[in-house]
Order: structure tokens, then sequence, then C-alpha cells
């Protein structure tokens, strides 16, 4: 077997609850974190650098990074209690805390470092399962691994599979506890879904953070019976209103509406609800929908033309909030096929 000296591992930015399906669709965009690896000599130990987006305070320590974090967990199931000496460049796009996935893509970079670097040749279904016992959001884990714009379920667990020690955990970087056990198998199914080809994705991103955590803990126990038919209905006329082109803008604007998330998180995201109320088809020719991405606090607009304008008005309305007056940047991406990829060179 040959072991490559350099590999590269890039895994796609992703926006996660399109509309209403909360914890449910997720789509991969073309905006990469990326990590250039290569293999060092016997005793050289663990060189990483990091640029981008949160290198003024994601730690460069093995067991504190998420990345190396996620490895050295995947590679400890293995019975490999390090990573080989490796040096690592992490360039990192994806703005932290934003709703733009940067947590499931770092878990994602972690697993395909551990497959890499530990040469364990796993499928990608089975670091699918590794990456669901870290990041618990199949939504965002899921188009990160396989790309697209994906649909996603996690399967019901057993009775004796629910031991505390077994229950794949949300936030893993912030509640500090034990290392999750090796996964149990098929955790999780997905489904990637056509898309209308014409149809960008414009990510309008203020300069507050929100942490996911935070934004779920914003959410209630239980729905009313209504609000679940209601964002049923139109999950299930969404995904397949997004795969038909010309894309039907009316359609897909009425169907990304959501009473699962949305409402609870508004109090999160000053403007938020105005943005939704007032920025459609009609008033911004173009646009085909709008929802928070994610946790938010970034606003995801699809659209098929008019990207500018559309991004601007979001924009004006962040700006206009009374004594915030949000700052924001925007990015038109596309929804790319392809999910984390490794290249392997010398
Ligand atoms: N590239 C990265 N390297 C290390 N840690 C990261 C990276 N990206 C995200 N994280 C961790 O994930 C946290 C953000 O996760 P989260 O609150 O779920 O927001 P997001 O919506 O961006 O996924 C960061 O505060 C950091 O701890
Ligand atoms: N379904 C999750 C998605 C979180 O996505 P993120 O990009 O904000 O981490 C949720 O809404 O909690």
């Amino acid at each position: 077997m040959t072991t490559h000296q350099k590999f590269k591992i890039s895994v796609p930015a992703t926006s996660a609850n399109i509309g209403p399906g909360f914890d449910v669709l997720g789509m991969a965009f073309s905006l990469y974190l990326t990590l250039d690896c290569e293999r060092l000599g016997p005793g050289a130990g663990l060189q990483m650098s990091y640029e981008g987006e949160g290198a003024e305070d994601v730690p460069l320590v093995a067991e504190k990074n998420l990345i190396t974090k996620t490895a050295l967990y995947v590679l400890s199931t293995y019975g490999i209690a390090s990573l080989p000496p490796l040096k690592i460049h992490v360039n990192n796009p994806i703005p932290l805390g934003r709703g733009l996935g940067s947590s499931g893509s770092a878990v994602v970079a972690g697993v395909m470092l551990a497959n890499s670097a530990g040469e364990l040749k796993m499928s990608k279904d089975r670091m699918f399962d590794y990456c669901l016992m870290v990041e618990r959001h199949p939504d965002n884990v899921a188009p990160a691994l396989f790309g697209g714009f994906v649909a996603s379920f996690l399967r019901e667990l057993e009775p004796e599979e629910l031991e505390p020690s077994s229950i794949p955990r949300s936030e893993p970087t912030r509640n500090g506890a034990s290392q999750p056990p090796t996964p149990l198998t098929d955790i999780g199914h997905y489904m990637q879904l056509g898309w209308a080809k014409e149809v960008k994705a414009i990510a309008i991103i203020p300069n507050f953070e929100v942490a996911t955590e935070d934004a779920r803990a914003a959410l209630p126990d239980n729905y009313s019976r209504a609000d679940v038919i209601y964002n049923l209905q139109r999950v299930a006329v969404l995904t397949h209103a997004l795969s038909r082109s010309p894309v039907n803008a009316d359609l897909v604007y009425k169907a990304m509406s959501d009473k699962i998330h949305q409402p609870y998180r508004k109090s999160l995201i000053p403007g938020m609800q105005d943005m939704l109320e007032t920025i459609t088809p009609k008033t911004c020719p173009g646009l085909v929908g709008i929802c928070l991405s994610g946790a938010g606090p970034t606003i995801l607009a699809l659209a098929t033309e008019n990207f500018d304008k559309i991004a601007n008005a979001v924009q004006d309305c962040f700006a206009r909030q009374p004594n915030l007056s949000i700052e924001s940047e925007y990015k038109v991406l596309d929804v790319v096929h392809d999910g984390a990829q490794v290249q392997y060179s010398n």
C-alpha cells in the first residue's frame, strides 16, 4: 500500500434548515474549508497553522481544535492514540457562528483527516456515522460530506442505544463532556435532491454571531398540530419546486415559509421577520425564496438574477435596526454537487 506524503481535504460550507426544512434540508456551497496536509518524519509531532475566519480565536492545540479533536476521537476508536507526525495548514473562509455550518464542516474535515492520516479506509457512509456522533445536525453534515441539496434524518434509537454514553451529542465543542463512544451504524439517512441550476444562493452575513446551541435553546419542546402540518405541506412541495427549471419563484417563496424555528429565533436576529415579509419576488425581482440560514444570523436568499440588489435589500434591513445599525457582507454562491473531497499527491 502506498502512503501518500501530501493530501488536501476540502469541505464545503453549508446552509441548513432551508425554509420549512428545520433539521432536515441543507445545501452545500462553493466556499471551502481546506486542510493542506504533509506527513513529517518520526518524532516531528503535529505542526498546525491556520488562516481565515477564526484565525484569532481558534485553538491550534490538537486536543482543543474542533478539527483535530474530532480526528483524535475517530482514531481513538481504532486504537490509535495520536495523529501521526503531520504539518497541517487550515484555510477557513467560513465565518464562525453565523449559520453557515462552520462547525459541521470542521467536524467533517476532522473525520476525513483521521481517515486519510490513519489510512482507515472508511466509506463515506461510515464517516457520516462518525460525524453525527460529534455534530448531531444531519442537515449540515450530510451536504458537507455528500454535496448538493440534501434531505436527511436520523434513525430512532433503540432503548438500549439510548444509554447516555451512546447518544450522539449536538454541541460537543462547548460542553466539554467526555468523548463519545464508537458510533452505532446507519445513524443517518439522506437523499440528494434535484436543484434548478439557474438558482444561486446569496448569503447575507451580519457582523454578530449566534451560537447554534443558544438558538436551539430558544425553541419550544412541543408544537401544535397545525404548525407541524403547515411545515410538512411546504417541505414536500419545496423539495420538488426547487428541482424544476425554470423555477416557479412564487411557489418556492410561499413554500419556504416556516412555523417551526424562525418565529422562535426572531429575537436573536433583529430585522429577520421584516425581511422575510417584505423581500418577496414582487418587491425584488429575481428573488426565489428567503429564510434564515441554519440557526442564523446569516440570511439566505435564493435568486436567479439581481443578486446585488437582493443582497442590498437585506443589508438595508439590518442597517435600519434601531440603535443597532448592523453591518453585513454578502457572498453570491453556487450550490455545489460535490461534497467533501481528498486529493492525494506524491
Ligand atoms: N475551522 C474551524 N476550526 C476549529 N473550530 C471551528 C472551526 N469552525 C468552527 N469551529 C468551532 O465551531 C464553533 C461554531 O459552531 P456553531 O455555533 O455551531 O456555528 P456555525 O453555525 O458556524 O456552525 C466555533 O465557535 C468553533 O468553536
Ligand atoms: N438544524 C440546526 C442547524 C444549525 O446550523 P448552523 O449552521 O447554524 O450550525 C439548527 O437549526 O439548530
